[in-house]
């Protein structure tokens, strides 16, 4: 199966670029929010989240205490990578469950993987092509402090646990700017076309 990983620095567009994806008809594994799922059902990682962060990780109703552990590895380089090194292995392993569903089915040519941490977390390689969305910092900031309700500052520490915009377009191998000037759905369908093409040559 022909895989695309998807991914752009906080508050680029990944997730809105992918639901046009989607209208398209290609499936997206949303490794974020797999992330999370797993965070609170696989029971090792579970454990090892507690031993890590402290039985606090978690509320009462069982469900991810998310304001404790950001609390904690947005602050602290060292505890982010403890949680990656948690967290990533099991997205990699359920990512590729998720794919075999796809084996052999004429109407899905190819798939996307949205991930923030694509480049960082080398899962790009396991991708055969890798597409950024890219936008201005002002802008990505504007966007989350409105989207989330928090403060600047809140997002900066994040941007700043995550590789540059600069880094990440070195790597990329397509690109969507999505900076308010330039149309996306029509950037969307260029690639939709270049990525059928690539699949069917696959
Ligand atoms: C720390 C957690 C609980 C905070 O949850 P919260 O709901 O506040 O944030 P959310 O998950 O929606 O993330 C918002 C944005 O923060 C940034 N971010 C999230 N995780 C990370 C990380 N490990 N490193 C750098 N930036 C990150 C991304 O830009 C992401 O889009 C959560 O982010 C988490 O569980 N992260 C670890 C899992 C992970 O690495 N996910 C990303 C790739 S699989
Ligand atoms: N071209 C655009 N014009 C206006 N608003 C936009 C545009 N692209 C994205 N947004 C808005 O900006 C916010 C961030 O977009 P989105 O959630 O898709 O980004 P993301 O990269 O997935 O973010 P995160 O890294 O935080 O998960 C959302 O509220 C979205 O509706």
């Amino acid at each position: 199966m022909f895989k695309v990983g998807i991914t752009g620095n906080i508050g680029s567009g990944k997730t809105t670029v992918c639901k046009i994806f989607e209208v398209l008809g290609i499936p997206v594994f949303y490794a974020d929010d797999e992330a999370k799922k797993l965070m609170v059902k696989d029971v090792v990682l579970v454990e090892g989240i507690k031993e890590a962060f402290g039985a606090e990780s978690y509320l009462a109703d069982g469900t991810l205490n998310r304001k404790h552990i950001a609390g904690i590895v947005f602050n602290n380089e060292e505890e982010l990578v403890k949680l990656n090194r948690l967290v990533h292995p099991a997205v990699f392993r359920a990512f590729e469950v998720w794919v075999q569903q796809f084996k052999g089915r004429k109407d899905v040519p190819y798939v996307l993987k949205e991930a923030a941490l694509l480049f960082e977390s080398d899962s790009y390689k396991m991708c055969h092509r890798s597409l950024m969305i890219s936008a201005p910092e002002k802008i990505r900031m504007q966007r989350v402090v409105l989207r989330d309700k928090v403060s600047e500052e809140e997002v900066q520490k994040r941007n700043s646990r995550q590789m540059s915009e600069e880094q990440k377009l070195d790597l990329a191998n397509d690109i969507i700017i999505n900076d308010d000037t330039k149309l996306v759905i029509p950037q969307v369908l260029q690639l939709h076309k270049l990525y059928l093409s690539l699949a069917q040559n696959e």
